[in-house]
């Protein structure tokens, strides 16, 4: 179960099979995804940090764990190849006596990362092989290296959102003072497809696609979250690709595909 590794000019991916999760980004030796210090890598329990994948589904779920089993469970490499200007990697999972336990489903998840010189891209493409619907939702988790203290993403000012810590139908303060986003956060934004986060002259792109919501998460200081390493959450947020409003439907032989792309300095 040991981590692969991508690589392409200045850029480095760190990629776990257990949950087919992106661990590591570097680009010119400067970390982008943040993973906690007392991130759980037993091979048994979610790994705090980096892009876990939520599937099939979303948040918490009466049938099993919180952001359904593909962060749990050890995915087979399907496809690998290099070429002058992009690493590729697939990893993929299907069901088995242990999916259809909690989830009575045939599945086929593919898990698709592609390095840049300057460029991430993460894809989740889910078909269908049986021969009734396949409904999920789904998320790419992404926790983004920043400095919350200076974090201001002017995307969101205005914006409508469903707050999950209020369980209300919130705005988005607006103006130059506003603080975007207030944290600790739990925001689902309906739609959001792109953001940049900013750093002095450093931005970090991410353009979502096949969602039908940004979550925007960081849960504060006093979180009391036994993984996440004292003032860990000072230093990143969760800026998620998410189709977790409304699932997901797949007719037999359908597929669809959830990403994300985050570039740097674009
Ligand atoms: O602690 P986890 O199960 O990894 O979930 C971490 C967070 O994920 C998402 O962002 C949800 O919107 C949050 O409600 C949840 O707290």
């Amino acid at each position: 179960m040991s981590p692969l590794i991508l690589h392409c000019a200045d850029s480095q991916l760190t990629v776990s099979p257990f949950g087919a999760q992106a661990l590591s980004w570097q680009v010119a030796g400067q970390e982008r995804l943040w993973l906690s210090l007392d991130a759980d890598l037993d091979g048994h329990h979610p790994i705090r940090g980096g892009v876990p994948l939520c599937f099939p589904w979303f948040g918490k779920a009466a049938q099993g764990p919180s952001h359904g089993f593909a962060r749990t469970r050890l995915w087979q490499v399907a496809e690998q190849s290099q070429t002058d200007d992009h690493a590729h990697l697939v990893l993929s999972l299907e069901q088995d006596a242990d999916t259809e336990a909690l989830w009575p489903h045939p599945f086929r998840a593919e898990m698709a990362f592609t390095l840049k010189a300057n460029a991430l891209q993460l894809a989740l493409t889910v078909t269908n092989p049986g021969s009734a619907p396949l409904s999920y939702t789904a998320a790419l988790h992404s926790y983004l290296c920043t400095d919350v203290a200076q974090l201001r993403i002017t995307e969101l000012a205005g914006l409508p959102y469903h707050d999950k810590l209020s369980n209300a139908d919130c705005l988005f303060e607006d103006g130059p003072d506003a603080a975007l986003p207030p944290i600790p956060v739990d925001a689902i934004v309906p739609g959001l497809s792109n953001c940049r986060l900013a750093q002095g002259n450093d931005i970090l792109k991410i353009d979502n696609q096949g969602h039908d919501a940004a979550v925007i998460w960081n849960p504060g200081p006093d979180h009391g979250i036994g993984d996440v390493h004292f003032g860990g959450e000072q230093a990143f947020i969760c800026i998620e690709s998410a189709h977790a409003l409304t699932p997901i439907t797949l007719a037999p032989c359908q597929r669809h595909t959830l990403s994300q792309t985050l570039t740097v300095n674009a």
